[in-house]
């Protein structure tokens, strides 16, 4: 069990425009009912997304890897599953209570490669960790909450080994009206309405606003070509619901 020291902030009502405090009070204030949300409101799909997120990721045997805004730790613990015991994997992210999580869930500690994994507390925008030192990055659903993305993506790029990729998973901000009627459909319709139960509706507003203040594919692309990357594709999935960028250094 990872122990780490945190200053808690005081929980706050998400206002559209929220900074980094209120966002990390926001991830601790659902830890508790994430994954079973996820799970419900996407029937189960985001662990195939996740999973094909993983896979373009590159990672492979031996590897040292790195899952940024780790949350409860689905994508660390598939990348433990392709690291394995000779690997390491460094699940990091800024929410005490998503890392307690993470470190606690024992229907995911029945293969001896979950037990590789290193909890780490910390913001995605100043990583702790020298330059070059990583196989393989992913970020599930973190890139779309972070303040600051031009810079992430900098840090990103500075910690990872040249000829490495990145796979971030996230919401897509699709070009097509349809697409984003859907989207927004469900959100209000669906996903709001079903967080109102458990006291979130406001953390799950959240998301609709997120989106639409988001990066599209072809942005992201750019991003990460502009920062230094050698190759950038984003790929739809989830019927362009959702998106992944695979970039390599
Ligand atoms: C795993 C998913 C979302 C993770 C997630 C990301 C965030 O940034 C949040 C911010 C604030 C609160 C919660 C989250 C959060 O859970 C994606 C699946 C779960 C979604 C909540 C479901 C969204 C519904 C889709 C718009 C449509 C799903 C269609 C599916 C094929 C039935
Ligand atoms: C929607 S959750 C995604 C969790 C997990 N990757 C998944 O795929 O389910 C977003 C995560 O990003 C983390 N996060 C947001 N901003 C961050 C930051 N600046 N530094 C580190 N983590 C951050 C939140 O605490 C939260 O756990």
């Amino acid at each position: 069990m990872a122990l780490f020291v945190s200053v808690s902030c005081s929980s706050f009502r998400v206002p559209i425009r929220c900074s980094n405090e209120q966002r990390q009070a926001l991830f601790n204030r659902i830890s508790p009912v994430y994954d079973n949300l996820n799970d419900l409101l996407s029937l189960g799909q985001h662990r195939i997304w996740k999973r094909m997120a993983v896979s373009w990721s590159g990672a492979n045997k031996g590897d040292h890897v790195l899952d940024l805004c780790c949350g409860s730790g689905d994508l660390a613990f598939l990348l433990s599953e392709k690291v394995g015991l000779q690997g390491k994997v460094i699940g990091y992210d800024f929410s005490e209570d998503q890392l307690l999580v993470a470190s606690s869930r024992k229907d995911l500690q029945l293969k001896a490669c979950h037990s590789i994994i290193e909890w780490l507390e910390g913001d995605a925008l100043d990583l702790p960790f020298p330059e070059t030192c990583f196989d393989a990055i992913t970020v599930g659903y973190g890139l779309r909450n972070l303040v600051d993305k031009p810079k992430a993506i900098k840090e990103i790029y500075r910690v990872l080994k040249p000829g490495s990729k990145v796979s971030i998973l996230d919401f897509n901000k699709s070009a097509l009206p349809v697409t984003t009627s859907i989207q927004e459909w469900m959100i209000d319709n669906v996903v709001v309405p079903v967080a109102s139960n458990y006291g979130l509706a406001k953390e799950y507003e959240y998301l609709k606003s997120s989106i639409r203040e988001f990066l599209t594919g072809r942005e992201l692309e750019m991003l990460a070509l502009e920062t230094g990357f050698s190759r950038a594709k984003h790929y739809e999935i989830g019927g362009g619901l959702m998106g992944n960028l695979v970039a390599t250094r």
